[in-house]
């Protein structure tokens, strides 16, 4: 047996806290679920990888990990093949056929399902080969061609906290709902982890409410890059609004309007470069956005792109149509902001600085948190990905999974759902919203 063998496959599905952010579709839940994969091979290395937790991704994940022992952490490729063939097309859970109702990443077919778990293990086996090598993962990938990573600070209109009678971890952020707040909130980002680059979470209020808190953080923060992603919430009409009374205060604009064709039809309404992270996330999307010139720049995670390398493959897509990279975030943990950081580390041209909703999470599950400093994540050297698994956190985190009676609903992320606890009529809207 090889020494790079697996052994062995851990799955601990947890409940990680979050705060009452806001979105076009309702409400983060107080808890959200995530995976955590851990890769044991012959050698006793443990390798570490994260994704999303919802019910649909471990009922993926568990044939996944069956299937794993036996194989080698070096064998990325044939990952890819070994899901196929072990994983079957899981339908999502929730019924929604083909939209994402929680984390508003686009479509929702079999295959970025099964890539967004796939992506955990390929990070877990590529952590168990630095270490095993003795390499850091951007190694791996080629080598770094940078040593520290931008993030964006990524502001949120929120409450002060969850809906009374709803069980929570309480913060002290108060609330931010109009736009003095949203400065407020951005004040204390770039106080604490030195952010010189802002995105605000839209289609939450009316446009000219979002625009004026744009124009508000353009006075506070002169010159640093602003962005505002509504999730596609508007009409084609209200997004060429927005873009024009934005125009000139804007890095860009994201996913204003829902779908390649409506992106397509704001872009060659205006010059404000578009984003996305939702109607470009599979490779089948990828050539009517780009030939239609519907985005300027696309959002990439390694999280449903299925992993590292094929970040770098869509990095590569990216660069030979001139379309710019960013990078995208939904609530995560350490695991995943090291996988985030280093292959950010390997991509030359990812020009913008990255989403993370890292600093919204207290709670983790590596020893030692990471730090963002001038906004930025140093890039580790260390073998693997540089972080180290908290077994007792992650037992205190699991522990809440597991307890179905207080905890139970909140094991599949619904954002309306979570939404319907202070407003008992609350449906998603639908779209356009505005
Ligand atoms: O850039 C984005 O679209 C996101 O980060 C999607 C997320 O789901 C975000 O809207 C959230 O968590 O509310
Ligand atoms: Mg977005």
């Amino acid at each position: 047996m090889s020494r790079l063998t697996i052994t062995a496959v851990r799955l601990t599905p947890i409940l990680v806290s979050d705060p009452p952010l806001l979105n076009t579709q309702g409400v983060h839940q107080p808890y959200t679920p995530r995976l955590v994969v851990e890769v044991e091979t012959a050698d006793g290395v443990t390798g570490l990888g994260e994704t999303y937790g919802d019910t649909t991704y471990l009922r993926l994940a568990r044939p996944l990990a069956d299937a794993l022992p036996g194989h080698r952490v070096s064998d990325l490729n044939a990952l890819f093949a070994l899901a196929e063939r072990v994983c079957g097309d899981a339908p999502p859970a929730t019924g929604a056929a083909t939209l994402d109702v929680g984390g508003q990443r686009g479509v929702l077919t079999a295959d970025k399902l099964r890539l967004s778990v796939v992506s955990a293990f390929e990070v877990a086996c590529l952590d168990a080969l630095g270490r095993t090598l003795g390499l850091p993962v951007h190694a791996l990938l080629g080598g770094k061609v940078r040593d520290s990573v931008d993030y964006s600070a990524y502001l949120f209109h929120r409450w002060a906290r969850h809906p009374d009678g709803v069980p929570c971890e309480p913060d002290d952020w108060g609330a931010a709902l109009d736009p003095a707040g949203i400065v407020t909130q951005a004040r204390r980002f770039a106080r604490e982890h030195g952010f010189t680059s802002f995105k605000l979470k839209g289609g939450v209020f009316e446009p000219d409410r979002e625009i004026a808190a744009v124009l508000a953080l353009a006075e506070a923060f002169p010159g640093m890059p602003l962005r505002l992603d509504p999730n596609g919430a508007w009409s084609v009409e209200t997004s060429l609004y927005v873009a024009g009374r934005l125009r000139g205060v804007l890095q860009y604009l994201e996913d204003p309007a829902t779908g390649t064709d409506a992106m397509a039809r704001v872009s060659a309404g205006t010059d404000v470069p578009l984003a996305t992270n939702m109607c470009v996330t599979t490779v089948p999307e990828i050539r009517d956005a780009f030939t239609r010139d519907a985005v300027q720049i696309v959002l990439s995670d390694h999280h449903y792109w299925g992993g590292l390398h094929r970040t770098r493959e869509l990095a590569a897509v990216c660069r030979a149509f001139g379309v710019g990279l960013s990078m995208h975030s939904n609530t995560h943990l350490g695991i995943s902001l090291a996988a985030m950081t280093q292959v950010a580390a390997t991509v030359p041209h990812l020009d913008y600085a990255c989403d993370s909703h890292y600093p919204w999470q207290r709670e983790d599950v590596i020893t030692t948190r990471t730090r963002f400093r001038d906004g930025r994540v140093t890039v580790s050297d260390t073998p693997g990905l540089g972080v180290e698994l908290d077994h007792e956190r992650l037992a205190v985190l699991h522990g809440r999974w597991l307890d179905e009676s207080t905890y139970g609903h909140y094991r599949d992320r619904d954002d309306a759902a979570a939404m319907r606890a202070a407003d008992p009529g609350w449906q998603a809207p639908s779209v356009p919203r505005w």
